[in-house]
């Protein structure tokens, strides 16, 4: 059965309504969990028999959930505010502290899974950290629904993991249909590690 037209911001798009979830009891666990997986995954020096046992058992947990998996919008993944990252492996484990029409700031830890290179963060993660915000502060400043046009970060340190990191984005400027956004990363002290600038696009009717 198809589902109703009120999940969708805008009916002739395909983005569903944002609707924050009350995810079961043990979600958060089970996702900081795989996020340990991560961090694993990326970092043991294991023998094969080690790896034969962990294949297998990864094999038993993708059965155990293939059944459940769910439409956009509707499982608790992305959608736990109270949870790091909202609960989305993709996103890093940022909480929203400050969320409103100033500004959008969010304060979390890279860990080894963000590892690039020399111990420190992979500079693809950046990007997705002030996507992320970007999109945050479009919804915070009830600007209508937008997607990134452009978005430009300078590196100015290198960003270390297991540090606690705060990002805050705010709008510089309106024009149209373009929201211009701006946001620095630092670490708790005010040490500059980045700043971005994005456009945000206001989708016309239809738009994807
Ligand atoms: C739960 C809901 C979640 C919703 C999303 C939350 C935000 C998450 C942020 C994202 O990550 S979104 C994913 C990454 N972004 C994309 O996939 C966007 C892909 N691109 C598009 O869909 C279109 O290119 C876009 C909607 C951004 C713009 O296309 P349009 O055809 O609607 O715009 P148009 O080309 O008419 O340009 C409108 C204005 O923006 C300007 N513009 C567009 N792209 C630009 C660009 N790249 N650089 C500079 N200016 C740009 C353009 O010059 C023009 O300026 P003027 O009005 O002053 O003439």
């Amino acid at each position: 059965m198809s589902e109703p037209d009120s999940d969708k911001v805008d009916l002739r798009s395909e983005i569903p309504r944002f609707r924050p979830a009350a995810p079961p009891p043990s979600f958060g666990e089970f996702v900081e969990n795989m996020r340990r997986l991560q961090d694993l995954a990326v970092c043991v020096d294991a023998t094969d028999e080690v790896y034969q046992q962990a294949r297998d058992r990864a094999a038993e947990l993708v059965e155990l959930l293939a059944p459940y998996a769910a439409r956009e919008g509707k499982g608790p993944a992305n959608r736990s505010m109270d949870l790091p990252g909202r609960g989305s492996l993709l996103m890093p484990p940022f909480h929203v502290e400050k969320f409103d029409e100033e500004s959008v700031v969010a304060r979390g830890v890279l860990r080894r899974y963000h590892l690039g290179g020399g111990g420190v963060a992979h500079g693809g993660v950046l990007p997705l950290i002030f996507d992320d915000n970007f999109g945050n502060v479009v919804y915070a400043a009830k600007r209508p629904i937008s997607r990134t046009a452009y978005l430009h970060v300078n590196y100015r340190k290198v960003t270390p993991l297991d540090v606690p990191l705060i990002i805050e984005g705010k709008v510089d400027r309106v024009e149209g249909r373009k929201t211009f956004i701006t946001a620095r990363l630092t670490e708790e002290d005010g040490t500059l590690l980045a700043d971005g600038e994005g456009l945000m696009v206001q989708l016309l009717p239809g738009q994807p």
